[in-house]
């Protein structure tokens, strides 16, 4: 899935030099990176490496405490109405308002995003995510893996430029899962851009065309999922996790990372 090439390289996103802190931790230690037209950009790393600071800075919802961040030219720091408007956010479930349908809730957002939606394409849109025959339930009487797919539908609504996806894919099934890599292969077909965090090696490979590895709040290394693992395929510590004598993605992740579960 992600063999075909980055057919262009115009930056959409660009992450300079981003330093985040919470009081005095600093979570985010000089991260640097661009995701360009036509790329699918994964941010990986262990539990509180600082991948949703880094995204919760990019949609500017939180003050980074120095570095630059522009969307398709835009700097979110000042000129945050156009960075936003040239950025899709998948929500959490938890932001919807449980007692709407899902038919009032893509038609509310699509209002919210000033690209209101008529019943026929509101319709349409439910069809693309096999929900049209529950357009009348309320959204907090659908499963978690539905959720999912009305919040991507809804980060969408406004064709942006940039989709910012954080575990996507987590809780949904095999199926649900393969139907959102193909969205996510669509977005990247119209030459936007989608950066977005996972802890699933598996779904790195198989979507991505370039991934950053994060941890402690810094950037340890960045490239195709095929070169890291070509990279460091001899490295004695990635040698040594590998379970079936094949060196796979995750081997390189936890060579770089480190074995130790943390806090
Ligand atoms: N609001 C906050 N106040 C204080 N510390 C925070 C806050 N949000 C995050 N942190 C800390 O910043 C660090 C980075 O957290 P962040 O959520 O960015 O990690 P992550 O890589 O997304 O982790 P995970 O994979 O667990 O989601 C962690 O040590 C976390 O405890």
């Amino acid at each position: 899935m992600n063999n075909s090439p980055i057919t262009s390289s115009v930056p959409i996103l660009e992450v300079s030099q981003l330093h985040v802190s919470y009081g005095t931790f600093q979570a985010v230690k000089g991260i640097s990176f661009s995701v360009s037209s036509g790329e699918i950009f994964g941010l990986l790393g262990p539990n509180g490496a600082g991948k949703t600071s880094t995204l919760s800075a990019i949609e500017g919802l939180i003050k980074p405490q120095s570095g630059q961040i522009t969307v398709a030219g835009f700097s979110v720091l000042e000129k945050p109405l156009y960075a936003k408007a040239n950025m899709g956010v998948q929500l959490q479930s938890t932001s919807f308002q449980a007692e709407l349908t899902i038919t009032e809730i893509i038609r509310l957002y699509s209002g919210i995003y000033g690209h209101p939606l008529t019943t026929a394409e509101v319709n349409a849109k439910l069809e693309e995510i096999n929900l049209a025959d529950h357009s009348k339930k309320k959204f907090g009487e659908l499963s978690g893996g539905q959720q999912q797919r009305v919040s991507l539908v809804i980060s969408t609504i406004h064709d942006p430029q940039l989709v910012l996806l954080d575990e996507p894919t987590t809780g949904l099934d095999p199926q649900s899962r393969r139907q959102l890599w193909d969205r996510i292969d669509t977005i990247k077909a119209k030459g936007h851009a989608v950066l977005l965090t996972t802890h699933s090696m598996e779904e790195a490979e198989a979507v991505c065309d370039r991934i950053a590895i994060v941890d402690h709040g810094q950037l340890i290394a960045i490239d195709t999922p095929e070169a890291l693992i070509a990279q460091h395929r001899n490295d004695p510590d990635v040698i040594s996790v590998s379970r079936r004598g094949k060196i796979t993605l995750e081997d390189v992740f936890i060579g770089l990372t480190g074995r130790a579960v943390r806090s």
